[in-house]
């Protein structure tokens, strides 16, 4: 799979927030093959974690996706987004531009205001967006070549809450890739992501927050690999109505 001309084997994007100790998330990183794993600049500088923290990602092996969480508007999520290139001398940015409080819902104006600063400044966005089809439009206008749906809030666990929305999404824009971005819960949301046909999935909370991160992160692995291989074989369609899966001729007639 490709993204901005770099192909990657792994579908899955990890987060590295709030894992119980850097041991076990360097394990779940490596449990869960993954080769991008995102960090947010502002959280780790004001936690104090710092560059220890970053060294320690950077010797995993994995691309480091740097994220603007956390930032409420335009100004801010440009600026965190310049100094990150600096630090993790990437050009790879997640963007998210935070709109309302509650359900971190991504702020969608400011989200293109500032993809389009951002892109025309060199970077590859990963815009984390809702799953509405014009603002996706927007988005690639303004130049990102990747979109991010989100399955659900951030940290919600609450799985995929519009389907529809999402299998929408893959219809409309059939060659951009598309990353289901929050909300992940379990293995079966992110089975149920590749199987609608999107082309990776981010998730954090749901490993780092499981009983045991090392065996989610593996099962996350695998779930993303049995949803891409069940949308690649064409699941039958649905039916409303019951259809024998039995024959019925050659049968013995009983008088
Ligand atoms: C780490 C990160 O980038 C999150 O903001 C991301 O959106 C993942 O969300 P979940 O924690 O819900 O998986």
């Amino acid at each position: 799979m490709q993204f901005y001309g770099t192909t990657l084997s792994s579908r899955l994007f990890l987060g590295t927030a709030q894992y119980p100790s850097p041991k076990v998330l360097c394990e779940a990183i490596a449990a869960s093959g993954c080769e991008v794993i995102t960090l947010s600049l502002r959280r780790e500088t004001s936690d104090g974690a710092g560059t220890g923290f970053w060294q320690m990602l950077r010797q995993t092996g994995a691309r480091i996706l740097p994220n603007t969480a956390g930032c409420h508007s335009v100004q801010e999520a440009v600026t965190t987004a310049q100094m990150a290139r600096e630090i993790f001398d990437t050009d790879w940015i997640k963007l998210e531009v935070i709109g309302h409080a509650d359900s971190l819902q991504p702020d969608v104006f400011g989200l293109v205001e500032a993809a389009r600063i951002l892109s025309e400044d060199g970077f590859k966005v990963f815009p984390y967006t809702t799953e509405d089809l014009v603002v996706g439009e927007h988005l690639l206008q303004a130049g990102c070549e990747v979109l991010m749906p989100w399955g659900a809030p951030i940290g919600s666990g609450q799985g995929l809450r519009n389907p529809d929305g999402l299998r929408a999404m893959r219809a409309h824009f059939p060659d951009t890739p598309l990353v289901v971005d929050a909300g992940i819960g379990r293995p079966s949301d992110v089975a149920a992501a590749m199987e609608l046909g999107l082309d990776a999935v981010l998730l954090n909370t749901a490993v780092a927050k499981a009983g045991d991160p090392v065996g989610m992160a593996r099962a996350m692995a695998q779930a993303v690999a049995a949803g891409q291989a069940g949308y690649q074989a064409e699941p039958m369609p649905r039916r409303d109505m019951a259809v024998p899966s039995t024959p019925v001729l050659g049968l013995a007639e009983l008088t």
